[in-house]
């Protein structure tokens, strides 16, 4: 299930969203990585038929999905970011009304919903209301709703926001179970997500395809620009307007960088190993915030 993405723009008035994409994504579980406001949203809404594009031509497995969107939908499942579940339904109403609105006959209907309840592990819960799940449930149902009428693509966007690290890791598992026979296109800012789960990988920055690849080649774009540095709590400023930091920590007083630059920073760096943040950061010029400090 092949997904084909030709000069691809979206625009907001000046706004480009997105601006002459062009990717293909083949099998399997690919990862759409970039910071916020780079476009995900948006390239995600397009495939989904939900969102018409300014201009450009995408095909899911030979569909084109601006003329046929209907053939589209019936091939695809979606898990936004934000479900809305009817709370005080439970699980079962709730898959059963979804399946009605796919059009599945009754009895393959009730058949299918068993089914993606005991993939995603939530049969034993299936008639406590929606309302008192916990956050990993939810998006567990997210996944069963989305599997209701055996999609051969899943488009999953920013899944695991709100999801404590167990939940995360659970979530991430079974969407690579699922993935199997499957494409599945995870939209996401984590870089961690996409290295434990992916195969190929596309990188959007301010609406333009900063990278698309392997994780191994994204890798390399770093290769020979990742430096550790030590630096006084005084340098730090100087050297952050200058290079990209990708983490931090205090060691006795001193603060230890990890940074991408182009040359030796401060002509005292040591090199080291590139890993997938780095390259992810090396192309699209942001850092993850929630690691730009770990002090110990
Ligand atoms: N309906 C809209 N009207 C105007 N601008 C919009 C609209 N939707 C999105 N944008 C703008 O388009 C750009 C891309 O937004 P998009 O939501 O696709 O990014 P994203 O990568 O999904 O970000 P996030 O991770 O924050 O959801 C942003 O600058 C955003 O402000």
């Amino acid at each position: 299930m092949e997904i084909v993405i030709e000069e691809l723009s979206k625009h907001y008035g000046s706004v480009r969203a997105l601006d002459g994409v062009s990717l293909r994504v083949p099998g399997g579980m690919f990862g759409l990585l970039g910071p916020n406001g780079a476009g995900k949203t948006t390239l995600m809404r397009i495939l989904v038929t939900l969102l018409a594009p300014t201009s450009g031509r995408v095909t899911i497995g030979g569909i084109d999905v601006m003329r046929d969107p209907a053939k589209v939908r019936e091939r695809l499942g979606y898990i936004p970011q934000e479900f809305g579940f009817y709370r005080s339904l439970n699980a079962y109403e709730m898959l059963d009304y979804i399946g009605t609105m796919k059009r599945i006959p009754p009895r393959e209907r009730k058949r299918q919903i068993e089914a993606v309840l005991e993939e995603v592990n939530l049969t034993a819960d299936a008639k406590r209301r929606v309302g008192t799940y916990s956050g990993g449930m939810k998006q567990r149902l997210g996944i069963a709703q989305a599997l209701l009428g055996d999609p051969d693509l899943l488009v999953v966007d920013e899944p695991t926001a709100g999801l404590d690290p167990e939940e995360r890791i659970r979530f991430r598992n079974l969407l690579v179970r699922i993935s199997g026979r499957r494409t599945v296109l995870l939209s996401t800012h984590i870089v961690a997500d996409v290295e434990a789960s992916c195969t190929g990988l596309a990188v959007l920055r301010q609406g333009r395809l900063a990278f698309a690849g392997t994780p191994e080649e994204l890798v390399e774009r770093a290769r020979g620009r990742v430096w550790q540095v030590e630096v006084e709590p005084g340098e730090w400023d100087e050297v952050a307007a200058r290079v990209q930091v990708v983490s931090s920590r205090t060691v006795g007083g001193r603060v230890q960088l990890r940074v991408v630059a182009d040359e030796n920073p401060l002509g005292r760096g040591v090199p080291v190993e590139p890993g997938l943040e780095d390259g992810y950061l090396a192309v699209s010029g942001s850092v993850q915030r929630e690691e730009w400090l770990v002090h110990v």
